[in-house]
């Protein structure tokens, strides 16, 4: 993906106030090609609101965040419509994003190819969390900011991502991505908040 090993995110003094307390202050990071960090805390620590930050989504109240690369955001809610099938889903990113993925191959890695024309509103939770999954794969991005990924996966589901993430990590891609269990995949370093 790139031969470069310059940092593709650095991110220092990072905090973020929620009503009168910080919810964290001075949390870094750095993220070269070829990491993962995962990122650790209780329910409410802030991991969310700190990939957010990282994503460009929502602005720190302290702190500066430099990325080098463009990223993929996977977050709790798939954004997949009611009417919306998943290939229609993947197509219409695709559309948006000028790719030329073969959509085909992406459902069946996905496992989803029995539920490819089967409406948002119908799928069940982890099919829609493995369509939001098949964009990863529509687009070459070097950054993976993903949330809790492990969300509504069952075994083969799990196993599945951790292919592709430890696929994304050895073309020198990178991730960092919220999680309470043990991911799957090599971890580079841990971030608990
Ligand atoms: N926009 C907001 N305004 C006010 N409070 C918020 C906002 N977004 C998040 N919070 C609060 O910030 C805290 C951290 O939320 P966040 O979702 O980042 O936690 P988390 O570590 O991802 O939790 P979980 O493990 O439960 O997913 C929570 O108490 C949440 O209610």
């Amino acid at each position: 993906m790139t031969s470069s090993t310059a940092p593709l995110i650095q991110a220092s003094g990072l905090a973020i106030l929620r009503g009168e307390r910080a919810l964290f202050r001075g949390v870094g990071l750095t993220l070269s090609p070829g990491e993962a960090i995962v990122l650790r805390g209780a329910n409410g620590a802030g991991k969310t609101t700190l990939l957010r930050m990282l994503a460009g989504l929502t602005r720190p109240e302290a702190g500066d965040i430099a990325r080098a690369a463009p990223h993929h955001w996977i977050g709790h809610k798939e954004g997949i419509k009611p009417q919306e099938t998943p290939r229609g889903h993947l197509a219409l990113w695709a559309q948006a994003w000028g790719s030329k993925a073969d959509i085909p191959e992406i459902l069946e890695k996905m496992a989803l190819t029995r539920a490819a024309d089967v409406p948002g509103r119908y799928l069940s939770a982890g099919q829609r969390r493995r369509t939001a999954f098949g964009r990863l794969l529509l687009e070459d991005r070097p950054i993976w900011l993903l949330d809790e990924p492990y969300t509504a996966l069952d075994a083969a589901g799990r196993a599945m991502l951790d292919a592709v993430i430890s696929g994304h990590l050895r073309t020198k891609g990178a991730l960092i991505a919220s999680m309470h269990d043990t991911a799957g995949f090599p971890v580079t370093a841990e971030v608990t908040l």
